[in-house]
C-alpha cells in the first residue's frame, strides 16, 4: 500500500515552504522530511525565494545538476535536527510556481466519450477532429492554487429549461488531471519539436480542475468552457521530476498522427489517481493509458507559434475509464447526475456539497507481486503527491443559509 506523505528517497520533488517564522524557500522532500535546497546547493537567488521559475528556467543540465547533489545529499542520510531539515508536517507548503499560461486539455479518449454521451445524447460522442488534434481550451492561470486551499462554491449563469437564473451552481464537481510545469521557454513564432519536451518541461504535479456543470452546460457553445472551469483549479505543492517517474508506451493511435505529432514511445507516465471524498476512496484512474502525450500536447500548443514561458501549466484533460464508477469525474460517476452513487451508510452523491472534503492522491504503482496467485496487487505503491480542498459554501449562501 502507498504511505500517504512520505515520498521515500527515489521521488525527491520540490516545493516551495515556509517554516515558522521563516521566508518561503524552495525545499526537496526526502521521506516525511523537506530539506531546504540551498543548504545543499548554494545558490540562494535560485533557492532562496518564493517559487521554482528562477531554478525551472535554468534548463534540463541544471535540473539533473541539481537533482544529482540532492540524490547524494539523501544517500547520506536525512535526519530532523540537521541543518535545514524540517518535518512536512510541521511547515507551510505554498504555490510551488508563480503559473505563467494555463492551458487544459481533453486527452482521456474515454472521459471525451463518456462526456460527449452525457452531455450531447444522440450525437457522435467524440468530434471528426479527436484523433487529429490534441483538444484544449486557455484557461486562468491566476486562479490556481495550491493544495490546502478552500474552493468557493461559484455561481454563475445557469438554464432551468426556458428559464436563466444567476446563482450558486448545483453541479459542481471534480476533474483528476496532472499537470506539467514548463522550465525552459521557448521563442515565439518558433513552434517546439515533440522530441524537445524533455528539454522544456520539467515536471508533473497532481491538478484538480473543478467543474460547474450546469454553468458550464449554459456557457459552452460555441466557444468553450469560460466561468465554469476559471474560479479555481488546485495543484498539489510538490512538482515531481519527470526523470523521478516510470514511463510506458501510450495506445495505438489510428489515424496515424500528422508527423509534428509523432514521439517515440513511451510517452506517458505511469501514475494513478485516486478520489478520495470525505474519507471514502470513490475513484481510481491511470494515465498510462491517455491518448495524447505531454510531448504531443507541448508539440501541438506551440504548432502555430505560441512560445512556451517559464512557469506554463498545462492539464492533461479529465483521466477516466470506461467504467463509470472508476471515472475521473462525478459527471461520469453519476452519469450526469442521474445515478447517486452511495458514499456511506445511507448517504448518497451526484455533485459535490459544502463541507465535503476532497483528496486527489498520485502514486507509480509497485511492481506486481508475483508470487500472489494472479499477481496483480501492487505491492509497494509509490506516493508522488496529493491535492486536499474543502468545498466552502457560495457567496450568497451566507445570507440565505438555507436555499430551497
Ligand atoms: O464538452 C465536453 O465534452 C466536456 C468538456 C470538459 O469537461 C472540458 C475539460 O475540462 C476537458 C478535460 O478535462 O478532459
Ligand atoms: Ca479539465
Ligand atoms: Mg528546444
Amino acid at each position: 500500500m502507498v504511505t500517504v506523505g512520505d515520498f521515500g528517497d527515489a521521488t525527491l520533488p520540490y516545493g516551495v515552504f515556509r517554516a515558522e517564522g521563516g521566508s518561503p524557500r524552495v525545499g526537496v522532500a526526502v521521506g516525511g522530511l523537506v530539506l531546504d535546497v540551498a543548504t545543499v546547493v548554494g545558490a540562494p537567488e535560485e533557492f532562496v525565494r518564493p517559487d521554482l521559475n528562477r531554478f525551472l528556467a535554468r534548463g534540463p543540465h541544471r535540473w539533473k545538476e541539481v537533482r544529482k547533489a540532492l540524490q547524494e545529499r539523501a544517500a547520506s542520510g536525512v535526519s530532523p535536527g540537521q541543518e535545514g531539515v524540517h518535518r512536512i508536517a510541521d511547515v507551510q507548503m505554498m504555490l510551488p510556481v508563480e503559473v505563467a499560461d494555463f492551458v487544459d486539455f481533453f486527452s482521456g479518449i474515454e472521459h471525451a466519450t463518456n462526456a460527449g454521451r452525457i452531455l450531447r445524447p444522440g450525437e457522435e460522442p467524440l468530434k471528426p477532429n479527436y484523433r487529429y488534434l490534441p483538444a484544449g481550451y486557455h484557461g486562468r492561470a491566476g486562479t490556481v492554487v495550491v493544495s490546502g486551499t478552500d474552493v468557493v462554491r461559484p455561481e454563475g449563469q445557469i438554464r432551468h429549461g426556458e428559464h436563466v437564473t444567476v446563482g450558486p451552481s448545483a453541479r459542481l464537481d471534480f476533474e483528476l488531471e496532472l499537470g506539467y510545469v514548463v522550465g525552459t521557454p521557448s521563442t515565439q513564432g518558433v513552434p517546439v519539436p515533440a522530441e524537445d519536451f524533455r528539454d522544456h518541461v520539467f515536471g508533473v504535479v497532481v491538478l484538480v480542475d473543478w467543474s460547474a456543470r450546469d454553468i458550464q452546460a449554459w456557457e459552452y457553445q460555441p466557444l468553450g468552457p469560460f466561468l465554469a472551469k476559471s474560479f479555481a483549479t488546485t495543484i498539489s505543492p510538490w512538482v515531481v521530476p519527470l526523470d523521478a517517474l516510470p514511463w510506458v508506451d501510450g495506445p495505438v493511435q489510428r489515424p496515424a498522427v500528422l508527423d509534428y505529432l509523432n514521439t517515440p514511445e513511451p510517452r506517458n507516465p505511469a501514475v494513478e489517481i485516486e478520489v478520495e471524498l470525505n474519507g471514502v476512496v470513490i475513484s481510481r484512474v491511470s494515465a498510462a493509458g491517455l491518448y495524447w502525450s505531454p510531448a504531443q500536447q507541448m508539440a501541438h500548443m506551440t504548432r502555430g507559434g505560441a512560445s512556451l514561458r517559464t512557469g506554463d501549466l498545462y492539464g492533461t484533460g479529465t483521466i477516466s475509464s470506461h467504467d463509470p464508477s472508476s471515472a475521473g469525474s462525478l459527471l461520469e460517476i453519476s452519469w450526469g447526475g442521474e445515478r447517486p452513487f452511495r458514499l456511506s451508510g445511507d448517504e448518497t452523491r451526484t455533485f459535490l456539497e459544502d463541507g465535503d472534503v476532497v483528496i486527489v492522491r498520485a502514486s507509480v504503482p509497485g511492481e506486481p507481486d508475483r508470487s500472489l496467485v494472479g499477481g496483480r496487487r501492487p505491492i509497494g505503491d509509490r506516493y508522488i503527491g496529493e491535492a486536499r480542498t474543502v468545498i466552502r459554501p457560495a457567496p450568497s449562501a451566507r445570507w440565505h443559509p438555507h436555499p430551497s
